[in-house]
């Protein structure tokens, strides 16, 4: 009999799940299949709202095992001692994992899996989280794509891997109940969660599969159409599900080629999972580049001279910038944990060309800010709005914030919902309201400087001196 632990990390799910269906796969019917969570003591830290999304995600996640009659045990303590302790104490001879490919996870799998070789246990890890792993597109020739057009070509054309069904009748045969072993373990649970503060509507694998549901039934035709809109509901808002695996991303990408009528407009399909690729594209990147996160992955624009202003910092966070798309867009984060991609592109803009702020400073507020944060996406994102990442918008491609108010919120319904000081403002000055005269400004009971700020920056002038800078840091790169 060999008792084999399945390490559940952010793949929290039972369906689709490629830790538990080879584990399954390798086990014969003597076999004990333990199922664990770490909790580090780190975790004690003051929570962000992904923490409390996380945690809540782990809730149900521990809910719905035992509904199956699944339990899930929960080893605590530094990680090799963690680990060092379960598989000593229960004699586990295997574990299953499903890896992570950069950042911190990876430095954790790195040190889980030595410590378990010192112990003599088998390790199984597997490449789940993303549809295509780091290793897995890369270029004939040699190397990592740095441009995504060449990259998605040929991830396009990979078969892509199939569902990995799990047997949940085998898998509640196998699987043994130790809780009153790991009691510690549970109390530490309880604690985390009960650190929780924040609320959420959607949680866990099966509102993850409703909501998906949701999506294919109509959005996604008109996803191509409406994506660009933060008034419209157009996107998918399955990137929390994503982050905390309460689907799979095989799930997805494999319903979606079940479900959708190819009869209608399926342009919207076609974006729909190029924008899935992108995901992979960040997760390479990450890994081909540890330091994105610390260091400008092109070289010359590494000695950029950032401002580090703590009060435009604060104003740019607060959503008080005087451009009322971009106050919408960090109010609506800032209460909800999610903003919509259009507008996480103009805010970095704004923050790093109009600003001239540090992009890292800008990184860091979105990981306390998002419940989907995952750091690949978001040092790709910001990386690309600096200008400074592969394949990044052009550094005299700098975005207008009133143009992009005007395009992507025609009518301001999204700005009205979020910035409710501008609630009577009429349509011709809810994008630029500093423009009302006095009178205007009186009938829509919002006084410019008193009830909303004035524009915190002239656009025009900054947008000159991001050209500038960058420009002036490209000319010292070439004449040294
Ligand atoms: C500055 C900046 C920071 C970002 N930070 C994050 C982050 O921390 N976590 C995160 O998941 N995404 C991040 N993104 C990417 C993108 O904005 C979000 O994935 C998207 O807004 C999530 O909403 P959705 O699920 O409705 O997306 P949809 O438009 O419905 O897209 C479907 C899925 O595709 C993936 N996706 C879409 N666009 C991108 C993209 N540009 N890069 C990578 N994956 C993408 C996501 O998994 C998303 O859920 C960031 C983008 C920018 C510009």
């Amino acid at each position: 009999m060999t008792t084999r632990a399945i390490w559940f990390r952010r793949d929290l799910r039972l369906n689709d799940h490629t830790a538990i269906s080879k584990a399954l796969e390798h086990a014969d019917d003597e076999d004990e299949i333990l199922l664990f969570f770490h909790i580090h003591p780190d975790l004690n830290e003051e929570f962000t709202a992904r923490h409390d999304y996380f945690f809540q995600t782990l809730k149900a996640f521990v809910e719905d095992a035992e509904e199956k009659g699944l339990a899930v045990h929960f080893i605590i303590g530094k990680t090799s001692d963690a680990f060092t302790h379960l598989v000593e104490k229960h004699d586990v001879e295997a574990v299953y994992y499903n890896r992570d490919e950069s950042g911190f996870g990876l430095k954790r799998d790195n040190e889980v899996n030595k410590c378990l070789k010192e112990s003599d246990v088998h390790v199984f890890s597997y490449v789940d989280h993303h549809m295509h792993g780091a290793k897995e597109v890369t270029k004939k020739t040699g190397g990592y794509y740095k441009v995504f057009t060449p990259y998605y070509k040929q991830w396009k054309q990979l078969q892509k891997p199939a569902v990995q069904k799990v047997d949940h009748e085998r898998l509640s045969q196998l699987t043994i109940d130790k809780r009153d072993e790991f009691k510690n373990g549970y109390k530490a649970y309880q604690n985390l969660i009960s650190k929780t503060t924040r609320e959420f509507d959607k949680v866990g694998e099966n509102d993850a599969l409703d909501h998906f549901y949701d999506f294919l039934d109509e959005a996604i035709y008109e996803y191509e159409k409406d994506r660009d809109f933060p008034a419209v509901d157009g996107t998918s808002r399955m990137s929390r599900f994503l982050r905390t695996g309460a689907i799979s991303i095989r799930t997805v990408y494999h319903l979606i080629h079940d479900q959708v009528d190819y009869r209608k407009n399926t342009e919207g399909v076609e974006t729909y999972i190029s924008e899935l690729a992108w995901r992979d594209f960040y997760n390479m990147i990450y890994h081909f580049y540890p330091n994105a996160g610390d260091e400008e992955m092109v070289e010359k624009y590494q000695g950029l001279p950032w401002n580090y202003d703590e009060d435009l910092f604060d104003q740019w966070k607060e959503g008080r910038t005087g451009f009322p798309i971009i106050d919408a867009a960090m109010r609506q984060m800032n209460e909800t944990g999610w903003m919509h991609n259009r507008l996480r592109m103009a805010v970095a803009s704004f923050l790093t060309k109009d600003l001239l702020m540090d992009w890292r400073a800008g990184e860091r507020y979105f990981a306390e800010q998002l419940i989907d944060y995952d750091a690949a996406s978001n040092i790709g994102g910001w990386q690309w709005a600096a200008s400074t990442g592969t394949d990044p918008v052009p550094y005299f491609r700098v975005f207008n914030p009133t143009r992009q108010s005007e395009r992507f919120d025609p009518h301001g319904r999204f700005i009205k919902e979020w910035v409710p000081e501008l609630i009577d403002v009429e349509k011709k000055y809810i994008h630029e309201p500093a423009k009302m005269s006095e009178e205007d400004q009186k009938q829509a009971g919002c006084i410019i400087g008193k009830d909303y700020p004035e524009p915190m920056v002239d656009h025009k002038t900054m947008r000159v001196r991001a050209i500038e800078m960058f420009k002036n840091e490209k000319e010292a790169e070439s004449s040294s």
